[in-house]
């Protein structure tokens, strides 16, 4: 499958944290969901791919050029940060119109259409926009001109979950063009159990992994047992673990396995918070 997007041992020093060689590729036509903690180095990774800010080491490419060599690139990438880079004092149709002046490929038809959609009055200035009315300019922004990857950085952390489902449906409909993908960062794990193709999880500037979201949400599994059954669990098939006063919540990557060897013992399904937080909260064994 081609990839829209290669990342290879992106590395960023800061006096306090590294970025230490994350990799990952997306492939046309997928959605890949960003998560980890604050302070993992989700929006880092997403700056030094944007070249907003300085790699220290690695490779970026984008349908395999680097971007600083072809900056027409830029063109086919749309993104959308949380919070607004635009005069407060302009409207929505002078947006558009700057806009219109800054991409070629600018539809106008298009972001008009997105204006109707998300309800956003073209003519009132963008200083009387709810914090969610502004995400929603950013995200019609970003797709009227006509990218082929979008990478949102907390980008739908404003909106109420009515207008967060209306979205997700547009970040769908965006990728039935095979040719596009969308790379996510995002808190909101139950938005990318909705569109992710794939999750990579980034803990304390590294990858922990990068996995199909399907094989987490139906084969990964979290034993809940006490101490007794805890010892008797095979070590080699935990990816984490965590007791909370008498019970321990054991994660493994095969829930119908351990269905099937540990009779005693609850396993329940795992959603990507759970997995999430016993990654970073739990002890971890691999
Ligand atoms: N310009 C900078 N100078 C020094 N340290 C920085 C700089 N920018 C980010 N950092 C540090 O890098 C680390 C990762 O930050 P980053 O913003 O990438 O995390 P994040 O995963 O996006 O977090 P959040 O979910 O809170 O947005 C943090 O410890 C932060 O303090």
């Amino acid at each position: 499958m081609d990839n829209i997007l290669e990342v290879r041992n992106l590395t960023k020093q800061y006096a306090d944290f590294t970025l230490d060689h994350v990799s990952f590729s997306i492939p046309k036509g997928t959605i890949m969901g960003l998560i980890g903690e604050n302070g993992a180095g989700k929006s880092t990774t997403i700056n030094a791919i944007l070249e907003l800010i300085h790699k220290d080491d690695g490779t970026v490419t984008f349908w395999g050029q680097e971007l600083s060599s072809a900056k027409q690139l830029k063109e086919d990438i749309g993104v959308v940060f949380d919070g607004i880079n635009f005069y407060e004092t302009l409207t929505a149709a002078k947006v558009g119109k700057i806009s219109q002046a800054a991409y070629k490929q600018w539809e106008d038809r298009l972001y008009r259409e997105y204006l109707n959609r998300f309800q956003l009055p073209a003519d009132k200035e963008i200083k009387t926009f709810s914090k969610g009315m502004k995400m929603k300019l950013c995200i019609a922004v970003a797709l009227s001109h006509r990218p082929k990857l979008l990478i949102l950085d907390e980008a739908t952390s404003g909106l109420d979950p009515v207008m967060r489902d209306d979205i997700l449906d547009v970040f769908l409909e965006f990728v039935q063009d095979e040719e596009h993908s969308i790379l996510i960062s995002s808190h909101i794990t139950t938005d990318l159990e909705k569109v992710a193709d794939s999750i990579t999880f980034i803990h304390q500037g590294k990858v922990l992994f990068c996995k199909a979201k399907d094989e987490l949400l139906y084969q990964y599994g979290i034993i809940r047992c006490g101490a007794a059954a805890f010892d008797e669990i095979d070590k080699s098939e935990i990816l984490a673990y965590r007791k909370e006063d008498y019970q321990w919540n054991v994660l493994v990557a095969d829930k119908e396995k351990a269905r099937r060897r540990y009779k005693n013992a609850v396993v329940d399904d795992a959603a990507i918070d759970d997995i999430l937080l016993l990654y970073v909260k739990g002890e971890r064994t691999k």
